[in-house]
């Protein structure tokens, strides 16, 4: 089973219009609400794949009951804390440019933090418990890191999406998996923007050197690449307009991690992974399976 924690959704106020004028009324071409947040991200594209999941995390207010209704019109299962207050909306505005504007969230209690962390004993060996987004307020900034000996104590593994010093504090503990872009990736060595595959790989390797078990580095339209010690591949899908950049990054993991967690077949999953960000890249929602089926026909895969 996979988990996915996501303890700040939001719904995804998905706005388009030709051209935004800052300081002028605009209408809007096309508005829909999605249920988000970059667990519940994960844990629709599992389901998308057939794969076993479950969503955690905190949900409250009119916003939550939405999420919560969204979810189960899919059958998802799921097991979020109730909490007192709203989850959060936040704006994803297309136009000449995508632009994201996303809410800090509600303050989480005390109590409800003792019921999120009373989900963990349901873990089993094998289980893996994926962790991405930000955080509501009222946690404190380790909460991911403090959950990583329980998960542990359970033989189960885990993943956390995230950057920068907090990225590199989790490798210790062998994350099954981390997906920096090369941004971000660079962000973290300090290193000056890429301009060699070779320079990507050099430092990917670095976070397998500091304990990571899996790293893939992904790179938008030019695909991604898996770095082990003795070999690296770059995995491309021929160009395509992308008609929405938000989730691609969550599918992936979904797609990579769901598979390694069936199969222990790290090329496969790092096929799978790919397809799934280039499906939803090239849909308006989260990618549909058969999207992802046909995005993986395309995709190839090149020991660089
Ligand atoms: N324009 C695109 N065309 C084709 N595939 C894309 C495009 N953008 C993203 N993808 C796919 O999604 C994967 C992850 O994308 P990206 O590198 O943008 O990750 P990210 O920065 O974590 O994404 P996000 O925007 O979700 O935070 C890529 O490796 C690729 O497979
Ligand atoms: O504010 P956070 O938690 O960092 O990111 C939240 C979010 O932007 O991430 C998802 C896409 O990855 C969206 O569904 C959601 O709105």
């Amino acid at each position: 089973m996979i988990y996915s924690v996501t303890l700040n959704p939001s719904i995804d106020y998905v706005i388009e219009l030709p051209q935004l004028e800052l300081g002028a009324v605009n209408r809007l071409t096309h508005a829909v609400n999605l249920p988000g947040g970059k667990g519940i991200n994960v844990s629709r594209i599992l389901q998308t794949l057939g794969l076993p999941t479950t969503a955690w995390g905190f949900l409250g207010g009119f916003t939550g009951t939405f999420i919560q209704q969204q979810l189960d019109a899919i059958a998802m299962p799921c097991d979020f804390t109730k909490i007192k207050g709203d989850t959060r909306i936040n704006v994803k505005l297309k136009a000449e440019s995508e632009t994201e504007l996303n809410a800090s969230g509600p303050t989480i209690t005390s109590d409800e933090i003792a019921d999120f962390k009373s989900k963990l004993a349901k873990l089993a060996a094998g289980d893996v418990v994926v962790m991405s987004g930000s955080l509501p307020q009222g946690l404190p900034t380790t909460f991911y890191r403090d959950l990583i000996p329980v998960i542990h104590e359970h033989q189960a593994d885990f993943v956390i999406d995230t950057t920068g010093q907090a990225l590199l504090d989790t490798l210790p503990d062998h994350p099954l998996v981390v997906k920096p872009n090369h941004h971000e990736l660079a962000a973290l060595f300090n290193d000056a923007p890429y301009t060699s595959q070779d320079a990507i790989i050099k430092s990917g390797r670095r976070l397998l050197d500091l304990g990571a078990q899996h790293v893939l580095i992904s790179m938008a339209g030019a695909g991604a690449l898996m770095i082990e010690h003795d070999h690296a591949w770059l995995g491309t899908v021929p160009k395509q307009p992308a008609v929405n950049s938000v989730g691609a990054g969550d599918s992936m993991l979904a797609g990579f991690t769901g598979t390694f967690a069936q199969t222990h077949d790290a090329l496969e999953s790092f096929k799978v992974g790919i397809a799934c960000g280039s499906a939803t890249a090239f849909s308006e929602d989260l990618a549909t399976a058969d999207k992802i089926a046909a995005v993986k026909q395309t995709i190839s895969i090149t020991e660089v």
